[in-house]
């Protein structure tokens, strides 16, 4: 075997009950919220993956203090108005989208220069959808063809109404963050709606955000908010992975308890289930966040249709549906994902090119791809392409093919979710 190659052999079927890792959303929320708070906060069951702790290492360059255990966090941060930094501070991004998009929102109304950086992937990723609305708040910006390595220069911002262009909930979340330190009012528009994590902290927090139609409107942060207590809740986009080999594998059953079920993240469980799929979700728990159980079982699955008004409710869960789809009867069309191009990599092309070298019938199209299914695979070797949501697409793909699939570059899993395989060992059998 080739390092950094694993192998995953069929399975027969898995079973049990899974402890999944914090939400990843949540996570850099959590803690950049934290950041702007003054005094102690403490986090529960945040998820530990290299993207979140790319976010704890840039918060520690502007004096904020991290105490990590094994379940818990404690912060403790001098408040968003006493953020210091040398002049130029280079802020290490490593891989993560939402470490990048959402600092940028917060660097410019700082009193000192900033440089965000990151790995080959990131720098790859367009940086434009960030830079537009926040110049337009008056931010100054440095760029090479608006991509990393991002130089942000102090400057006093200004409110602005805008409507976002892509529908993203970084972008969103930039602007709204960017908001705390402007003057005057910031509305956001979203003509389709995505994730609202950052919407419901500020709210938890008492900071005056509301909302009118699509369009949220956030005030200046005109006093310091006080440190929290924050419980995360277990990631439905690594559930994904898990929800794709039990309904997939014959006589399979699993629990994954104390998931996020907002409405904004939970799509594919929706599409699913009309597909049909045998899903429960227990009784909500209303806290900031609502949260679940969740038992799958077993199903057979009829082909699917996905449109661009879907896709910012399951943008993470298309290269795993992609594969439950090469499973189930008939066609599944999944188009005006065209974003998908732009994440750690190209995910139209790579998950079409790994799903055909293990014989599934696929098509891919500038803004999607189409399914025929059922479509029974073999084994091979596939590449990661240095993307976690790839590596664990293949993975499943090695438990219901015929033969072992080998994943080169599989460790790109810690980017998300660092117990990936050891719990797959655990529910195989
Ligand atoms: O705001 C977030 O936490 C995220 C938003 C999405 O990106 P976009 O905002 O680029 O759609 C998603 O793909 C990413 O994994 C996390
Ligand atoms: C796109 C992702 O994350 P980010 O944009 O934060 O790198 C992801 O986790 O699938």
């Amino acid at each position: 075997m080739i390092e950094n190659t694993c192998q995953i052999t069929p399975a027969e079927r898995v079973r049990g009950n899974i402890t999944l890792p914090g939400d990843k959303s949540i996570s850099h929320r959590a803690l950049i919220f934290a950041a702007i708070a003054r005094g102690k906060s403490k986090i529960r069951y945040l998820n530990t993956g290299v993207d979140v702790l790319s976010t704890i290492a840039c918060l520690q360059k502007v004096g904020v203090h991290f105490q990590l255990g094994r379940y818990t966090v404690n912060v403790k941060s001098p408040g968003l108005h006493g953020w210091t930094g040398e002049d130029k501070t280079a802020f290490n991004c490593g891989n993560s989208g939402t470490t990048t998009r959402l600092l940028a929102g917060l660097l410019p109304g700082q009193s000192f220069e900033s440089v965000l950086y990151g790995d080959e992937s990131l720098s790859r990723r367009p940086m434009g959808r960030i830079i537009e609305p926040l110049s337009k708040m008056n931010a100054l910006f440095n760029s090479t063809d608006g991509h990393l390595p991002l130089t942000i220069f102090p400057s006093k911002l200004k409110g602005i109404r805008y409507t976002l262009p892509v529908a993203s909930a970084q972008v969103k979340s930039a602007i709204l963050l960017a908001g705390l330190l402007a003057e005057g009012k910031t509305h956001v528009t979203e003509p389709v709606q995505c994730r609202d994590h950052t919407e419901r902290m500020m709210k938890m927090l008492g900071i005056p955000i509301f909302k009118k139609k699509n369009t949220w409107t956030v005030h200046a942060l005109k006093r310091p908010i006080p440190g929290f207590e924050y419980n995360v809740p277990a990631d439905p986009s690594s559930a994904a992975f898990w929800v794709a080999a039990a309904l997939l594998l014959h006589k399979s059953r699993i629990v994954l308890s104390n998931v996020s079920l907002n409405p904004t993240r939970i799509a594919f469980l929706r599409l699913l289930q009309k597909a049909g799929a045998d899903i429960r979700c227990s009784e909500e728990t209303r806290s900031h966040e609502p949260y679940g159980d969740i038992v799958v079982k077993s199903s057979e699955l009829q082909g699917f249709s996905i449109s661009s008004r879907n896709i910012p409710g399951l943008i993470d869960e298309i290269p795993i549906l992609a594969l439950i789809a090469t499973q189930a009867k008939g066609m599944t069309r999944i188009r005006g994902a065209r974003e998908l191009r732009v994440k750690e990599s190209d995910r139209i092309a790579t998950t079409v090119a790994c799903l055909k070298t293990l014989g599934a019938e696929i098509e891919e199209h500038e803004d999607g791809m189409t399914i025929h299914g059922p479509t029974p695979l073999h084994g091979g070797t596939v590449k990661a392409y240095m993307d976690h949501r790839i590596a664990m697409t293949m993975a499943i793909a090695g438990l219901i093919a015929s033969d072992p699939v080998n994943i080169e570059d599989y460790s790109v899993v810690d980017i998300s979710y660092p117990d990936f395989f050891s719990t797959l060992e655990k529910i195989r059998q």
